[in-house]
């Protein structure tokens, strides 16, 4: 059995070598769980981030040749290593993170169902022939990899927002430059000893660690680059998309959520109980689908709000190391202190704090998980992001009002709602500008199917049959000549 530190790398994978930043400059990286120093990765720039894409470029010459069979073996090969390092790769996304073993395990077992899924569909890239409108020409459309694609991760999974990068990437025939969180970087140059274990070609896989800036800066105007796809912040997703549209790059962006949580009064109660904690905490409240506001149905509101807080005292706050701990530490001391702002801002303007409501006594980036009810559309939080284990109810009398409040949001990734009224589960589902809706559900991301926002949570999709399509391009080919002679 492999361990944790077996995975982890110091420098960055660039052309099949481990190498240091050009001025040795680091970053350092913390376990937020306590504060405890994991180890130091460079601090990689510009020109770093160049060689990387050069090489990329230059991989992409032979990769791209080589048949969809062994570009599907290569992957499953990477899938099968993913499953066999679980526990290791587990501990060591935990350590930097900080969620709960069970979780890592849980993103570790999905990064390597995207690579499976992913090795499958590599060999499902079809094109199409067109009846042709000339009797002496045919017509075919074939599709062809992008080229180099440049991708750029965040912290809160920092495994399998690769994997939905690196699998369609490699299915495709496209090599990658990849620049994982600052914060999590050990879990994505796990993927270049991955790469190596398998035996994926030097150049096709590549992580640099880094300045953001200038990395991403370098990623977004390099003309080698064809395509960019990022997950993270809709600010930084703005960003990039500006960037991205000097050299007229294809663009994937995964970007922040303001999930809505419906209760009708018709739902099952203890089962919508279950689905909102699932869909607020998991992650300590840190996942773009995370439940930002519940709306519950004003008969039933007393009563889901007792079965909620009960459900909620129940969690265990804890370093994601220990044994039974349901809810880890936030990620910085930043994201700690944002909690509060958005907890003082609801209580300033009338909402009730039913349980938690402050730091834990663990100290340190532990947050309480805290209900607040009396929530109303004032509150910062009905906008932003909350991004932590605070879980706001609001009131709602009419099925109307209900996809409302849950559409007055610029943002259009997840949305959840409880109903026992098969009507009501059509109605209300198309009604909402999501582009994921769990019905009776409160986890619904799996790699069969396609992920991915409306309105300003993002571009494009991830996973399913879908998530091929942007990186590949379309080439039309007219053959022309063929008439009888
Ligand atoms: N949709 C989602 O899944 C996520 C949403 N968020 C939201 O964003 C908020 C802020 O989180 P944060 O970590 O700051 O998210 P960011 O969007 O800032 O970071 C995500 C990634 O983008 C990189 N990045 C940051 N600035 C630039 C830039 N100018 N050019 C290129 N790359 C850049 C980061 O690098 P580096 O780490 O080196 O700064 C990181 O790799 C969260 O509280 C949450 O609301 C955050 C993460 C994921
Ligand atoms: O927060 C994200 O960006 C991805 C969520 C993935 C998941 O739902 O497992």
């Amino acid at each position: 059995m492999s361990l944790w530190s077996e995975f982890r790398r110091d420098r960055i994978y660039v052309n099949g070598t481990w190498t240091e930043a050009a001025d040795s400059s680091t970053i350092t990286v913390t376990n937020p769980a306590d504060g405890s120093v994991i180890g130091m990765v460079p601090n990689a720039g510009a020109a770093e981030t160049r060689l990387a894409i050069e090489a990329a470029a230059c991989a992409f010459e032979s990769f791209s040749q080589i048949s969809a069979n062994d570009r599907a073996r290569m992957l499953r090969d990477m899938a099968t290593a993913i499953l066999d390092n679980q526990a290791a790769l587990a501990e060591l996304l935990t350590r930097e993170q900080g969620k709960p073993l069970a979780e890592a395990r849980g993103e570790i077992a999905m990064s390597a169902a995207y690579i499976q899924w992913f090795a499958e569909e590599a060999r499902r890239v079809y094109g199409d022939t067109i009846p042709s409108p000339w009797v002496d020409r045919r017509i075919i459309v074939n599709r062809q990899p992008v080229g180099v694609v440049g991708a750029i991760t965040p912290w809160n999974f920092p495994s399998s927002m690769l994997a939905r990068k690196i699998g369609p990437a490699l299915a495709a025939g496209c090599t990658i430059v990849a620049k994982p969180a600052s914060q999590t970087p050990y879990s994505a140059l796990a993927w270049g000893v991955l790469a190596e274990q398998v035996g994926i070609p030097a150049g096709v896989i590549n992580i640099v660690t880094g300045d953001a800036r200038a990395v991403g800066g370098e990623l977004t105007a390099n003309p080698l680059v064809r395509k960019i796809t990022f997950t993270g912040s809709t600010a930084v997703g703005k960003t990039l998309l500006r960037q991205a549209a000097d050299t007229v790059k294809k663009v994937s962006m995964e970007l922040g959520g303001n999930a809505p949580f419906i209760v009708f009064d018709d739902a099952d109660i203890g089962k919508a109980v279950e689905g909102a904690i699932a869909a607020k905490f998991r992650n300590a409240g840190q996942t773009c689908v995370c439940t930002n506001r519940i709306y519950v149905q004003s008969s039933i509101h007393d009563e889901f709000i007792e079965a909620f807080a009960a459900a909620t005292q129940k969690l265990t706050v804890g370093s994601g190391l220990d044994h039974g701990v349901t809810t880890g530490p936030l990620i910085d001391d930043n994201a700690v202190a944002k909690l509060q702002e958005f907890l003082d801002d609801a209580v300033t303007k009338g909402a009730r704090v039913v349980t938690g409501g402050k730091r834990h006594a663990l100290g340190g980036r532990f947050f309480e998980p805290t209900v607040l009810t009396e929530a109303t559309e004032d509150m910062s939080f009905a906008r932003e992001e909350i991004f932590g284990p605070l879980a706001p109810i609001f009131r709602f009398e009419t099925e109307e009002e209900a996809i409302r409040f849950a559409n007055e949001t610029e943002f259009g990734l997840a949305a959840y709602f409880y109903t026992r009224d098969l009507g009501r589960a059509f109605r209300v589902s198309e009604k909402l500008q999501y582009g994921l809706v769990g019905i009776n559900e409160g986890i619904i991301t799996t790699e069969v199917a396609p992920f991915g926002g409306m309105k300003e949570s993002g571009i494009g999709r991830e996973g399913s049959k879908h998530g091929l399509d942007d990186y590949l391009e379309l080439k039309y080919v007219c053959i022309g000549g063929l008439a009888n002679r």
